[in-house]
């Protein structure tokens, strides 16, 4: 589903990055563990296509991502690709529920309410709908932007630093939400984190 082969990035001739080569298939959660400064986020925006590698090969469902034209990667991370951020980026004007469809709108696709409405009930958020999102709590934040995440179906999710405000109680929840989420759709899940909690939680580990 995810496949990633001899992967390197440069910001600049000071700044370079070669990752271990890895792959993710649906329903097998794989883990990124490494240090501040070792490329977590770096690697994680190159899967999301948001950077380029310098070298290297990423694939999703087969498709070289280096291949695609701007137009056709756009698409490809619209459609296919959930993105937890580390910071969630919600549009603060809109409610919870607007900022869940905005993800379908973005994406080119119908906007679904059922899916929103499935979503929350699923993340425990369905009596968040209607707030502004500048109103959520931390652990609130998270559960919206993974239900953000996962509204157009995606085949990959993609979480950065997912747990870093958590306390463990709720590190533990939205670890299994995570997992639960990923495997109700069929999707591959990977984490980058410092955060050594998770070590337990998974089979899968590289570390940076
Ligand atoms: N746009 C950029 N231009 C130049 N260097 C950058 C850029 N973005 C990040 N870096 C550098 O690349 C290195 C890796 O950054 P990255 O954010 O990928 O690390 P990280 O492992 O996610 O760190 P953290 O856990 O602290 O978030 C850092 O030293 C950072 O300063």
């Amino acid at each position: 589903m995810l496949t990633c082969t001899d992967l390197s990035f440069s910001y600049d001739s000071q700044k370079s990055f070669s990752f271990p080569s890895f792959s993710c298939e649906k329903g097998e959660p794989l883990l990124i563990l490494g240090k501040s400064g070792t490329g977590k986020t770096t690697l994680l925006h190159l899967l999301a296509l948001l950077l380029k590698p310098t070298k290297g090969s990423i694939k999703i469902n087969g498709h070289e991502l280096a291949s695609l034209t701007p137009k056709e990667a756009t698409q490809m991370r619209a459609n296919h690709v959930g993105i937890i951020y580390q910071k969630p980026h919600f549009v603060s004007s809109l409610n919870v529920l607007d900022n869940l469809l905005l993800a379908n709108y973005l994406a080119d696709q119908k906007q679904s309410i059922e899916q929103a409405q499935k979503l929350s009930d699923n993340l425990g958020i369905s009596n968040l709908l209607d707030k502004k999102t500048n109103l959520l709590s931390g652990g609130e934040q998270q559960r919206v932007s993974i239900a953000r995440a996962l509204m157009n179906n995606p085949d990959v999710i993609l979480a950065d630093e997912p747990t870093s405000n958590l306390d463990d109680e709720n590190c533990d929840k939205v670890i299994l939400l995570l997992e639960n989420q990923s495997k109700n759709i069929g999707a591959a899940l990977v984490i980058v984190t410092h955060d050594q909690r998770l070590k337990d939680n998974f089979k899968n580990i590289i570390t940076l």
